[in-house]
């Protein structure tokens, strides 16, 4: 092939990007050449770019008017083979795996395009996975570690061993978040000659020479993963790190395969979908972006491990030199993803790439595949509604997310309000002093003081320092802490309202009289009631913040030096902490009303978000189906996660994963507050 590596142009050197994206272009076969009546005039250029090794590719007439070539990291040419891209892209990662890293490698392109070949071997040429076999166990051996190897095929999103035929393979992620394989074989290999049994052996694959273009079984991706064991003191089998190989499914536009065999074309839909799903993975470790898709697709799944934090990805683009539309899309697609940012998460997808552009709508670069109920990504940039639900919360008007009712955008300004950080720490300021003061017997009364189910504050404070008690000393005491008290007060009313139907008032704390609570609630003591009768009581504490406050506190006398009250209280689900207050605090500061509003409607936020989503974490399928945006498929796939994970929603965010985008999130959330008011 006649290729030109021109001079370097003045474009500075990109970053380095997580996941490595280089090219390789197989040479011409020999069908092709004898179809062609000679050797086939090249129709793609590789060009050098600047003074590292990135390059440009440029295909077909972007030779002559190409204005933005496709740019990739690296590329080797027709006439480069296997071993050379062994020893400059994936040698230096064995060093990697044996400092406990994990390495993925990935063949991607378009049917036809020589991933098998890469990965596989063929024609008595070694691939990838040999070539990496023998050096790994030849480092193995010096270090006295043991290689294990599994090798996996993933078809229409299941995992099959073909170690152990039919033998399907789950994945679950264990509570450390570490991902598993249940199922898969693991087998130990001493030498090459044993590995080249077991690869070519009866449960894997035809070779890339044999492949029956008809087959459905060979479009499949097709994993191996080689695993290093060390022996630690105990003898007991350590993993050190692994190296994953994907011999990817080829990327095909269904669109225009042949109607003849429906079965192909399902599991090739099957392939794109899990193949957009790597897109979005890479795109997003490329972009840094916070959030990584991996629960989009089994491939991801399994990838996860090998793909984030501090591991390395390779990905090698195989390019067929006939440049056909799939090929043109998979150089487009990998380019892109080489050029990741967050900035252009948007502004790419046309991109100026004349050629794909129009070719690769938008929607496949952004990889959602909107009839997919396992695949979408809908990174849409919008907006937060109610934040997540395991952040500390801020109250502040500087954040971004706007209330339950309202979703006109929050502006950002300068208040004087207290964020829900400091009202815990004034809280925490309370209970701490408590625990170090003894209260003089004859003045102390004793006012026990439930929080509604998960305030922001509650959440925060209840496991580590509340007491039952809050204590009073004087009236000067109670004096000093009116503020908090004010602000402590009303958060008694959601469990007290049903027995006496109101927040106990200032007016009622004073030496001498009790306000309590007897109930010992434990959040884990009976079932949680329907999530709709939750937020309804959240939405009565919140409406409770706009009513004058009924003073409807219990007194009882003073048994003695012992304060105690007789008031009797239905348990209310979850559990309510209890905390005391010493009234001698002297660092006590201002809570105005607006301060409480603005930290209780905080907590409601959160205490709503949270409630939802432990009701997503708990709730049957047909409960499920009854949510807004919850149909027969999601709801599926939802018990699918659960299977995976014991809690696969954590926070909002993780919606993503079964589908849902920040709209509908938003949306969802809203029609779920709505409810409470009709
Ligand atoms: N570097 C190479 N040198 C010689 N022949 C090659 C090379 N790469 C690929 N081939 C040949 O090209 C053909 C297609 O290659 P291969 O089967 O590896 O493609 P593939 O991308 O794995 O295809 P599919 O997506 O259908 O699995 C095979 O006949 C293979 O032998």
């Amino acid at each position: 092939m006649a290729s030109q590596i021109a001079d370097s142009t003045s474009q500075k050197p990109r970053t380095r990007q997580k996941v490595r994206i280089v090219g390789k272009i197989r040479p011409f076969t020999d069908s092709e050449i004898d179809s062609s009546q000679g050797l086939p005039a090249a129709r793609i250029v590789v060009q050098k770019l600047d003074s590292s090794d990135h390059v440009a590719l440029l295909v077909g007439d972007q030779t002559s008017s190409q204005k933005e070539p496709y740019k990739f990291d690296y590329c080797y040419e027709q006439d480069e083979d296997t071993e050379k891209i062994y020893s400059q892209e994936v040698k230096p990662l064995i060093s990697e795996i044996f400092q406990g890293s994990n390495v993925a490698v990935l063949a991607y392109g378009a049917c036809a395009s020589g991933k098998t070949h890469i990965i596989q071997g063929s024609n008595g040429k070694p691939g990838l996975a040999s070539l990496a076999l023998a050096e790994i166990l030849s480092k193995g051996k010096k270090i006295g570690s043991s290689v294990l190897v599994s090798f996996y095929e993933i078809y229409q999103d299941r995992i099959y061993d073909l170690l152990k035929p039919k033998q399907e393979v789950f994945v679950l992620e264990n509570n450390g978040g570490k991902i598993q394989l249940r199922g898969l074989s693991q087998v130990p290999v001493n030498s090459l000659s044993d590995f080249n049994i077991l690869y070519s052996g009866e449960h894997n694959q035809q070779k890339a020479a044999e492949k029956h273009l008809n087959d459905t079984r060979h479009r499949t991706h097709k994993g191996l993963t080689i695993q290093i064991s060390g022996a630690n003191n105990d003898s007991k089998i350590t993993a050190l790190g692994k190296m994953m190989l994907i011999d990817l499914a080829g990327y095909e536009d269904t669109k225009r395969m042949p109607n003849s065999n429906p079965y192909l074309a399902e599991s090739t839909k099957f392939n794109n979908k899990s193949l957009y799903a790597l897109q979005n993975v890479i795109y997003a470790l490329n972009a840094k972006e916070k959030r990584v898709p991996f629960r989009e697709a089994k491939l991801t799944r399994i990838l996860q491990d090998s793909m984030e934090g501090n591991n390395k990805t390779l990905m090698i683009t195989c390019v067929n030199p006939t440049l056909g539309p799939d090929t043109i899309h998979s150089i487009s697609v990998s380019s892109r993803l080489c050029q990741a940012t967050k900035a252009n998460r948007t502004s790419t997808v046309e991109g100026s790439h004349t050629l794909s552009a129009k070719k690769t709508p938008r929607a496949k670069f952004l990889l959602v595949d909107k009839k997919t109920n396992y695949a979408p990504s809908a990174e849409k940039g919008g907006r937060k509604l109610f934040g997540t639900a395991n952040h500390t919360p801020k109250c502040t008007r500087k954040q971004e997310t706007p209330s339950v009712a309202s979703s006109e955008p929050v502006q950002e300004t300068t208040s004087t309000v207290p964020s829900c950080d400091q009202m815990q720490k004034k809280c925490f300021a309370i209970s701490n002093k408590v625990a170090l003061e003894h209260v003089p017997e004859k003045e102390e009364c004793s006012l026990h003081i439930s929080l509604p189910l998960d305030t922001s504050m509650t959440a925060e404070v209840n496991q580590n320092s509340l007491q039952e008690e809050i204590t009073f000393s004087s009236s000067k005491a109670i004096e000093s802490l009116t503020p908090q008290l004010e602000y402590i007060l009303p958060l008694a009313h959601h469990v007290d309202s049903k027995n006496i139907g109101g927040p106990p008032k200032l007016s009622d704390v004073s030496p001498g009289f009790v306000v309590s609570n007897e109930n010992k609630y434990s959040p884990f003591s009976r079932p949680s009631p329907p999530i709709s009768a939750r937020l309804r009581e959240i939405t009565n504490t919140l409406k409770s913040l706009s009513s004058t406050p009924v003073p409807l506190c219990v007194k009882t006398p003073i048994a003695g030096n012992i304060c105690y009250s007789q008031v009797s209280r239905e348990p209310i689900e979850p559990s309510t902490p209890s905390i005391t207050l010493n009234l001698d605090a002297e660092d006590a500061t201002a809570a105005t009303p607006r301060e409480v509003y603005e930290t209780r409607s905080c907590g409601l936020k959160k205490s709503m978000v949270k409630e939802y989503l432990k009701y997503l974490n708990t709730a049957s399928k047909e409960e499920l189906k009854s949510l807004n945006g919850v149909g027969e498929k999601r709801a599926n796939y939802i018990l699918e996660l659960r299977e995976e994970s014991p809690e696969p929603f954590k926070e909002l965010d993780d919606l993503k994963e079964v589908g849902l985008s920040a709209k509908q999130v938003n949306r969802m959330m809203r029609k779920a507050a709505e409810a409470l008011f009709i």
